[in-house]
């Protein structure tokens, strides 16, 4: 391989060549965006093609987006010389460095954009056309007519503005036609080794160039197919579920700009941890959120409590039962239990006549819906049309002519309306729920058989909030009221949804979230040893069964991409007692002297110090990662140490090198190096603090420091 310091010109005419074509491909990029900015949108009358014409904008604007070219991001990272004839037509031939030429190799770079030159004939193709899953699966037993697949590396540079600026400093060319069990097809490649090890610094970055094949066979997966991945720390689930939305979205744009897309994540830390990914291949158009914002996101403002919607955390037993799906059978229970029985005529007067419906007419309608799994809110609907016909029916049988105005008057008719009020009365989920929790009477009444009396006291509001402003909501309240929601309409379901650490979720939750997915797939990320919520999950079958898509497909992740080996043994130690049967993953490279375990003599402060400025002395990020309760003091500690470490949240991952993180927030996070200070606190905060502990644990790139005054809990000593 050969590669240079990104700041020197290449000495290599072949790095030299590479920096011309990298150049070209990116002057085709600019010229293909200008012609997009030339086309004329208006045709015809301005104002009567006005709804085209602003269908034909938006489909510019989306297409400018897509032909961005990201200095900080290179064009491309890789090139495949397929077998004479595999890429190009006939016609393709003639010259040019990405075209066919004689007989030689059909030559494309495999990049972010698809770019072609001023004749329509391809340079860079689109990591995601069919062609390119070459570049990710060829291998020497199964070249897939590839024979040569060159990598590109690259260095940063501030450019004339002062942002980064991508510069190819090196390649690495792998000789695919030497044949399998060769000694040269076994080595790996030096530039995915560099990738892996890269210091990290500031958000996520995307993973295009260096995929591999297990993570490309989901990434690919059709979007029929609902994934369920299972996969230990830093195996790259989170990176899978982001290129896997940009798949799809390249592969099914119609279908899925229309429905839409969304990830959700565990909290906002992650998301903005995540949040440059998906730009950076192109895709601006995904909602990025939480189930917390997905529960909220539609509850009426003016019900708000001033203090925001969740004020209260449940213990960890009432989360469990709150967050139980037996929980959608009481709320069901308790909604349907509104409807009254028919006991007054309903008379409807129409000129000189009147028209009665009695008790005896309207039962059976209100029966036939009820049975029949309309929506609560559709079936008040319902109702109305279904009394209405029956009044009509009996105005045909004395002769009178009904047409369809006829039908709607009597459906609007005061009485009616009065019938369908108060034998299917109107509902809002937030008062529905409120009324439940606060009455142990009609709780018990739709709890009945489903939950014990110790179970239902434990449901029950604190105080006696007089409406959904002033009660004190918690975050399964609101997947109660959303279930709620729900059954009274039923909402309209997104097109694919990606659910990353979906192993925290309550069975409540991701009947939610399953919802939002609708007649739609999932890709569904988790561990399920990372689980440290009350109600995690055990296994993924049953969770999938709340998603709503039981037969959705499981599939296991374990080549480790972030954490070295001797870090990854030392958490694994804890496997056995928070997840009996799964194993650690296997790290892609060991690091000698990457986990450092200080015991402090009595204050931790002066260790915790030094553990930092130690970590800072590498070059990337440093997470310092306590108990909640812990980090307040510790931050006060430290500075009177000399070290400052701002909160995360406060400050975002890319505007300090030192940050502190709340052990509750460090899920799906990585820094450089992590100092994790007093395990035996983490493990003690909650329920399910020793599985806290493996999530702290495995979040470091290059270093641990384990700082502790108080004996490590059992399992790693
Ligand atoms: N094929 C790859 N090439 C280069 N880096 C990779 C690859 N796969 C994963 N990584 C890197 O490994 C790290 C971990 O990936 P990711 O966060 O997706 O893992 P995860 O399985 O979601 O982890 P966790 O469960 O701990 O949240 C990231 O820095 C990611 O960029």
């Amino acid at each position: 391989m050969t590669t240079i310091d990104p700041t020197t010109p290449p000495a290599d005419p072949e790095l030299l060549a590479e920096r011309e074509a990298l150049r070209a491909a990116r002057t085709a990029l600019r010229r293909m965006r200008e012609e997009v900015e030339a086309t004329e949108l208006l045709f015809g009358d301005a104002a009567q093609d006005k709804v085209s014409n602003a269908a034909l904008h938006r489909g510019r604007e989306r297409r400018l987006a897509a032909l961005v070219d990201i200095p900080g991001a290179p064009l491309y990272f890789g090139r495949l010389d397929f077998d004479n004839g595999t890429v190009f037509l006939e016609d393709d031939a003639g010259g040019g460095e990405h075209s066919r030429a004689d007989e030689g190799p059909d030559r494309v770079s495999i990049g972010r954009r698809h770019v072609h030159d001023g004749r329509g004939k391809p340079m860079v193709l689109d990591w995601r056309a069919p062609i390119s899953v070459a570049y990710y699966q060829a291998s020497p037993s199964d070249r897939m007519k590839v024979q040569v697949r060159r990598r590109y590396g690259f260095g940063t540079v501030a450019g004339p503005d002062g942002e980064p600026e991508s510069v190819l400093t090196a390649f690495e060319d792998e000789d695919l036609m030497i044949g399998e069990g060769s000694p040269e097809a076994s080595q790996g490649s030096e530039l995915l080794n560099a990738e892996i090890e890269r210091p990290r610094t500031g958000p996520m970055r995307d993973i295009v160039a260096t995929i591999q094949p297990e993570q490309d066979a989901l990434v690919r997966a059709p979007l029929e197919t609902t994934l369920c991945v299972q996969g230990a720390p830093g195996t790259g689930k989170t990176a899978v579920g982001l290129h896997r939305i940009a798949f799809l979205l390249y592969s099914e744009r119609e279908r899925l700009s229309r429905s839409g897309v969304a990830i959700v994540g565990p909290n906002r830390s992650f998301l903005s941890y995540i949040q440059d990914v998906l730009p950076a291949l192109g895709e601006v158009d995904v909602h990025q959120t939480t189930v917390h914002e997905l529960l909220t996101r539609d509850l009426p403002e003016r019900m708000r409590p001033a203090q925001g919607w969740v004020r209260r955390v449940e213990s960890p037993e009432a989360a469990r039962t709150k967050g139980s799906a037996v929980l959608a059978e009481v709320l069901r229970r308790d909604l349907w239990a509104h409807l009254r029985t028919p006991e007054e005529t309903v008379m409807v007067r129409r000129g000189s006549r009147r028209w009665r419906l009695y008790p005896e007419d309207v039962r059976p309608l209100l029966e036939e819906l009820a049975e029949r799994g309309v929506a609560y809110g559709a079936g008040r609907e319902l109702l109305s049309h279904r009394m209405a016909h029956a009044i009509l029916s009996l105005m045909e049988a004395e002769g009178e002519v009904c047409d369809d105005r006829t039908h709607t008057q009597v459906r609007r008719d005061p009485a009616v309306r009065a019938a369908v009020t108060a034998l299917w009365p109107k509902v809002e989920p937030l008062k529905l729920v409120l009324g439940l929790l606060t009455d142990p009477e009609r709780l018990a009444r739709a709890a009945e058989g489903l939950l014990t009396p110790e179970e239902q006291t434990s449901l029950l509001l604190p105080g006696r909030p007089r409406g959904p402003k002033s009660a004190k909501w918690s975050e399964e309240d609101l997947a109660l009221v959303d279930e709620a929601a729900a059954l009274i309409e039923r909402p309209s379901g997104l097109g694919h949804v990606v659910l990353d650490e979906a192993q925290d979720l309550s069975p409540m939750q991701c009947r939610a979230v399953g919802r939002r997915a609708g007649s739609g797939s999932l890709t569904v990320l988790g561990d399920i040893a990372q689980g440290t919520s009350p109600s995690a999950a055990r296994n993924w079958s049953t969770l999938l069964e709340h998603l709503g898509k039981p037969t959705g497909h499981l599939h296991v992740l374990d080549r480790g991409y972030r954490v070295p080996a001797q870090i990854i043994d030392f958490a694994a130690r804890l496997l056995p007692t928070i997840a009996p049967g799964l194993g650690a993953p296997v790290a892609v490279r060991r690091s000698p002297g990457a986990l450092q375990l200080v015991s402090a003599a009595e204050e931790i402060a002066p260790a915790l110090a030094e553990a930092c400025r130690a970590a800072l002395k590498g070059e990337g990020s440093v997470g310092l990662i306590a108990a909640d309760h812990q980090l307040p003091g510790l931050r006060t500690a430290l500075a009177a140490e000399g070290v400052d470490a701002p909160l995360l949240g406060e400050t975002g991952m890319d505007s300090a090198r030192l940050v502190a993180v709340p052990a509750s927030l460090a899920k799906g996070l990585e820094f450089d190096a992590v100092v994790v200070a007093e395990p035996a606190a983490i493990v003690e905060a909650e329920e399910r603090g020793s599985n806290r502990l493996y999530v702290v644990l495995t979040r470091a790139v290059s270093s641990l420091h384990v700082v502790h005054t108080r004996p490590l809990p059992q399992e790693l000593t």
